[in-house]
């Protein structure tokens, strides 16, 4: 099964929209995990048990494992996901952008050690520094266009030709790169006039939004605006909002990281 076969099947199974980012801090985990050995592993396998039916992807940061030596821990948790929830696609998200030689190990890295369905990619060494992970052929990968930073704008925001930079780049993967219709492209919820341009730009190539929760954006423009006509088409992304949500009630961590997933899946929901 391709991963933009998997991602349309767990839209459907789950209802959902909501891509569940799994970007474990220690330093925000509860007291009682601080000095467990593999608090990583156990505190994400609290995360993914506790939201596997509302979500429609997981999406590990590299760099919250690699900074702790804790990549052991990320090959457990992908290896987990894909045994106890093989419906549920894995984005790693790892932003690669190194030459075509490179990319064919980041590819490895990403598709073969994590077993990971799709990853995210800068575009900006061009199509050789691409095509290593399209050569996966079932296999995602997710292209950086206009991202949900305020800093996204110093080059994305570039005018050329009368166009600004982003939309160049979702044109030229719409209908250059995207010959295998493995491709998607990243657009941050917090920018939904922008998220609006690229889906009348790519059609109903699968967007990953990340900027909900956290970072504020807003989920009815946000759905609106990126929604494709069968009310699907995007991977919102919630990271530290879902995973240190406040208890409340007696909870435990993953109770109420659940329940705030829960209320954004629903939220999404209300505007496809
Ligand atoms: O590619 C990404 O996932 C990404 C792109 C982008 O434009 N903005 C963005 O925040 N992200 C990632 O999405 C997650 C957002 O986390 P929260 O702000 O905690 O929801 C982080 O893992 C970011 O690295």
């Amino acid at each position: 099964m391709t991963f933009i076969d998997k991602l349309s099947a767990a839209w459907k199974a789950n209802n959902s929209l909501l891509c569940v980012g799994l970007d474990p801090d220690i330093a925000k985990f509860p007291a009682e995990w601080k000095n467990q050995p593999d608090a990583i592993l156990a505190f994400c396998k609290g995360i993914i048990d506790a939201t596997a039916d509302v979500a429609c992807s997981f999406k590990p940061q590299i760099a919250y494992f690699a900074a702790l030596r804790a990549e052991d821990q990320l090959e457990e948790i992908c290896s987990y996901i894909r045994t106890r929830y093989p419906h549920i696609p894995i984005v790693l998200d790892a932003k690669r952008g190194d030459i075509g030689a490179t990319a064919e190990q980041y590819a490895r890295e990403a598709f073969e050690r994590y077993g990971a369905h799709a990853v995210t990619v800068s575009p900006y060494m061009g199509f050789d520094s691409v095509a290593p992970y399209l050569e996966w052929k079932d296999r995602g990968a997710i292209v950086l266009c206009r991202t949900s930073n305020a800093g996204g704008s110093d080059l994305q925001f570039l005018n050329i030709d009368g166009v600004p930079l982003y939309q160049h780049v979702a044109r030229l993967v719409a209908d250059k790169w995207n010959t295998n219709g493995q491709c998607g492209l990243v657009v941050g919820a917090t920018f939904p006039e922008e998220l609006a341009q690229v889906r009348s730009i790519i059609g109903d190539m699968p967007l990953l939004v990340p900027g909900v929760g956290a970072q504020g954006g807003d989920v009815a423009a946000t759905v609106k605006s990126g929604k494709t006509a069968d009310g699907a088409g995007m991977m919102i992304n919630s990271s530290r909002a879902i995973l240190y949500a406040k208890p409340e009630d007696g909870e435990d961590y993953a109770a109420a990281a659940r329940r705030v997933a829960l209320e954004t899946r629903d939220a999404i929901n209300q505007y496809r």
